[in-house]
């Protein structure tokens, strides 16, 4: 139903738009493209990808931004208000919010040296948002591998899927309370994770000490921070995943999510082709189209209100 050509008449030119506003901003943030990819990833996880994360508190609307995987964690939400200005100067009313976020997904893994990919477009926006949906949707870092399985499983998402899409966590950061708990009592056990590396584990207790502040980040790859490349998948066959959900996909006994992390860290090109498929899937959950839905003029609110 979307396809790649949908804004070729109506406006060309959408996709420069998008990368220079984000390039732009990397400038002065190195980390926004991983924000940005991942506010895409939190969006099509709930009610698909129709641009319900952007919306704020108002009305009926109860915030997708406030459900626990997103408050005080997302980020990048004045990056994509720019490029709502950005398109509404040269487009108006034509770029819906859902399909920014789409765009920028790609446009930030490609300028962090990620794989290119075109983009199914003609997504349109939400008029709801669904703040429980986000809560119970979105898997978070301390679940088992057999749990975030389901929820991807929910989504229409396989497996692979969810191995190539976790390579996300090449880029970005992520903040102490995340994964301290893996760091000291790990499980009621009194020891850390035993399938964390000492060096790393060392290294980790440093940045988050005991007691220390939750919100310190750290990169989510501790070899390339900022680039997008499989050292996500080397770094899980050296113990060194940030979060219990990364390493779970090397680390777990008799998964089958192992021999696909071997395979994309020896296959620095099957890893792009597949993360680019797997992008493509992700985008495609549920989208409104048609005349279902509205182009939002403000990523932020239900037209009208
Ligand atoms: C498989 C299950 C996943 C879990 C449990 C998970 C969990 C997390 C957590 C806890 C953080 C740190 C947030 C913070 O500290 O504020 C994070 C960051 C991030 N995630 Fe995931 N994630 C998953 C999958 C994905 C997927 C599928 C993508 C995109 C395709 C993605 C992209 C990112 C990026 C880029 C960051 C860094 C964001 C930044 O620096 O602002 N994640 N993730
Ligand atoms: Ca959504
Ligand atoms: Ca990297």
């Amino acid at each position: 139903q979307l396809n790649s050509t949908f804004y070729a008449s109506t406006c060309p030119n959408v996709s420069s738009i998008v990368s220079g506003v984000i390039q732009q901003a990397l400038q002065s943030d190195a980390r926004i493209g991983a924000s940005l990819l991942r506010l895409h990833f939190h969006d099509c996880f709930v009610d698909g990808c129709d641009g319900s994360i952007l919306l704020d508190n108002s009305g009926s609307i109860q915030s997708e931004k406030d459900a626990a995987p997103n408050t005080n964690s997302t980020r990048g939400f004045d990056v994509v208000d720019n490029i709502k200005t950005a398109l509404e100067n040269s487009c108006p009313g034509v770029v819906s919010c859902a399909d920014i976020l789409a765009i920028a997904a790609e446009a930030s893994v490609s300028l962090a040296g990620g794989p290119t990919w075109n983009v199914l477009l003609g997504r349109r926006d939400s008029t709801t948002a669904n703040q429980a949906g986000a809560n119970t949707s979105i898997p978070g870092p301390s679940e088992s591998l057999s749990s975030i399985t389901s929820k991807f499983s929910a989504v229409g998402l396989s497996t692979t899927d969810l191995v190539a899409l976790s390579g996300a966590h090449t880029f970005g950061r992520a903040q102490c309370r995340t994964f301290s708990n893996r760091l000291y009592n790990f499980n009621g056990t009194g020891n850390p994770d035993p399938t964390l590396d000492t060096t790393y584990l060392a290294t980790l207790q440093q940045t988050c000490p005991q007691n220390g502040s939750g919100t310190t980040v750290s990169d989510l790859d501790p070899t390339t921070a900022d680039t997008f490349d499989n050292n996500y998948y080397s770094n899980l066959q050296n113990n060194k995943g940030l979060l219990q959900s990364d390493q779970e996909l090397f680390s777990t006994t008799g998964a089958s999510t192992i021999s696909i992390v071997n395979s994309f860290s020896s296959n620095s090109s099957s890893f792009f082709q597949n993360f680019a498929q797997s992008m493509i899937n992700m985008g495609n959950i549920s989208p409104l189209t048609g005349s279902s839905g509205e182009i939002r003029s403000d990523c932020k609110k239900v037209n009208g209100s």
